[in-house]
């Protein structure tokens, strides 16, 4: 390392280096000062190497002519000392001042103003120890930009989120106004009229059910207009705070207006492949209902192994923001249900069903049911279509369905959900029926009632979703069986049939007789496509 010190008489900026002893070392000329170590020492300049060089040369005289010039020398050397002093003075305060564009001010203000910061080379050469600093200001540059680019990228999701639900604000807001353009806008006095039968009948039928369930309750004395319901504000503060399956348990203990919902309201448990999709459809385009988010979201089973008091709270926040859609319930006011469509729910009744009533006591669960060996071979094809594993794997059809078909009995878990629920929450209904063309709107219309909706809403017709045909591309060829295996069949989901439509009398969700003529009707028409004699072959569909 070069030892320097500054002459006196070269300035402040300009160093120059102790020669070596002797005359070659005392021509050898001076290394070359590189442009930031000669900015650096303008920097790192001190008192120490500061004087005029005439006083220096003052004071050895009068130290030879001592002791007669002491006094005059003395009384000199302090004056120079004193001019020294404040020209020392002068260059430190000229030190305040950045001696390069990227001085330590100068990054400052680069910064300041969003400048990229001095070159790395000039920095590294500085005596000062200036590049940690600038480094250390680069890294929180770096972090002050990653933060803007993530605050900037949060704004965006969150108006994304905000765009999404004000689009289906927008989607609600457009069927509020077609209701009420419907019940306005009648060609005729008498369409006018019915329109606003069915809207007072639904309100009526809204009112009844809210009061029906056992939690907080409808209180109309409390009515204000512009306040939230104390129902309405607990879940805000759920929805704040602490978004969890107890919070909403908790906030349903609070009373609420005429006509606002419970939240969930309602679930369509299954079964599977019957036409739980549609149904799905049918009812999302309802005003009444705040739009979900998916059909499957399968919570309860995929997150919590079937088990309410299981469910992962992180998981719980978004169920119920994200998949619930409490937010948008809550923008809604509670005046629009909320529900959502997981087909596995119904047939884990014996898992699920005592502890979801825990978790929701007020809970509404609509199941659709098919004909146990139709359903069974729609599964199936789902499955061999997809290749997921099925029976076929190990078994010919007959043994496959002989096998699994008890097992996928309907009555077992039926019972466990009335066990766990009573019976005015839950209303079954019956694929053919529902999907007849002749018995389907008194049907929609019946569970619509049910969930307390106004059950003239939507005026569209059941879709057909999920269809195996649509799926194949074409209509499948039917499962080929022989008379006797068909009939066999038959026996084996006989009893469970029987018992369905014995629940099904008993609790009023319909004509039980009726119910299991229905599914006669699916065995007979079967067999009746089947060739003659018990050998003969029959294409199930
Ligand atoms: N409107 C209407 N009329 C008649 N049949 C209908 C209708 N809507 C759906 N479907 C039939 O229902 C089967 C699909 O049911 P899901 O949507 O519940 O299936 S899933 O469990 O959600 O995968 C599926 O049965 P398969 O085609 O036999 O597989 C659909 O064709």
């Amino acid at each position: 390392m070069l030892a320097r010190q500054l002459s006196l008489t070269d300035g402040l900026a300009t160093p120059r280096y102790r020669r070596p002893a002797g005359a070659a070392a005392a021509q050898a000329p001076a290394p070359p000062l590189s442009r930031a170590a000669s900015l650096a020492a303008a920097v790192t300049i001190t008192a120490t190497a500061v004087g005029p060089k005439d006083a220096r040369r003052a004071a050895q005289r009068a130290s030879r002519k001592l002791p007669l010039i002491a006094f005059v020398a003395g009384a000199l050397l302090l004056l120079l000392v004193l001019l020294g002093s404040s020209r020392w003075r002068l260059g430190a305060a000229s030190d305040q001042q950045p001696a390069w564009p990227g001085g330590e001010g100068s990054v400052r203000r680069h910064r300041k103003l969003d400048q990229p910061p001095p070159q790395p080379a000039v920095v590294q050469g500085m005596s000062l120890d200036v590049a940690p600093i600038v480094q250390q200001q680069a890294e929180e540059q770096g972090a002050q930009q990653a933060e803007e680019q993530g605050a900037q990228q949060a704004q965006q999701v969150e108006e994304q989120g905000v765009h999404q639900a004000q689009q289906a604000e927008q989607q609600g807001a457009q069927q509020d106004e077609q209701a009420a353009g419907t019940a306005g806008d009648g060609s005729s006095a008498g369409e006018g009229a019915a329109a606003a039968t069915a809207a007072a009948t639904a309100a009526a039928t809204t009112a009844v059910a809210a009061e029906e369930w056992a939690e907080g309750g409808v209180d109309d004395s409390i009515w204000k207009e512009g306040v939230p319901s104390p129902y309405q504000a607990a879940l805000q503060r759920c929805m704040e705070l602490e978004p969890t399956l107890a919070c909403l348990k908790e906030a349903a203990q609070q009373k609420r207006y005429r006509g606002q919902f419970l939240f969930p309201h309602f679930f369509i448990v299954g079964w599977q492949k019957c036409a739980t999709t549609s149904l799905f459809h049918n009812l999302k385009d309802h005003p009444g209902i705040v739009i979900p988010v998916e059909k499957e979201p399968e919570y309860f089973s995929d997150d919590c192994g079937y088990d309410p008091a299981a469910c992962p709270p992180d998981s719980q926040r978004e169920y119920i923001q994200e998949t619930l859609f409490l937010p948008r319930v809550l923008r809604n006011g509670l005046y629009r249900a909320m529900f959502e469509g997981s087909t596995h729910y119904g047939r884990e009744g014996a898992k699920l069903a005592h502890g979801l009533r825990q978790t929701f006591p007020w809970l509404k669960l609509v199941a659709s049911l098919r004909e146990p060996i139709s359903r069974f071979l729609s599964m199936l094809g789902h499955n061999v279509d997809k290749d997921n594993y099925n029976c076929l794997v190990k078994h010919d059809l007959f043994d496959c369905l002989l096998k699994e078909l008890p097992l996928n009995n309907y009555t077992s878990p039926v019972a466990t959900w009335l066990d766990a629920f009573p019976p005015q929450q839950l209303k079954l209904v019956q694929y053919e029926s529902l999907t007849s063309p002749e018995r389907e709107a008194e049907n929609l219309r019946a569970v619509k009632s049910f969930l307390g909706l106004n059950p003239d809403e939507p005026r569209s017709q059941l879709p057909q979703s999920n269809t195996r045909a649509a799926r194949l591309g074409q209509e499948p060829e039917g499962w080929k069986l022989l008379r006797w295996q068909y009939e066999r069949l038959v026996e084996v989901v006989r009893p469970d049939a029987a018992s369905i439509a014995s629940l099904v009398q008993q609790h009023g969700w319909g004509d039980g007789a009726q119910w299991l003529a229905n599914w006669e009707a699916v065995w007979q028409a079967n067999l009746d496509g089947c060739g003659p004699g018990p050998e003969g072959e029959c294409l199930i569909s």
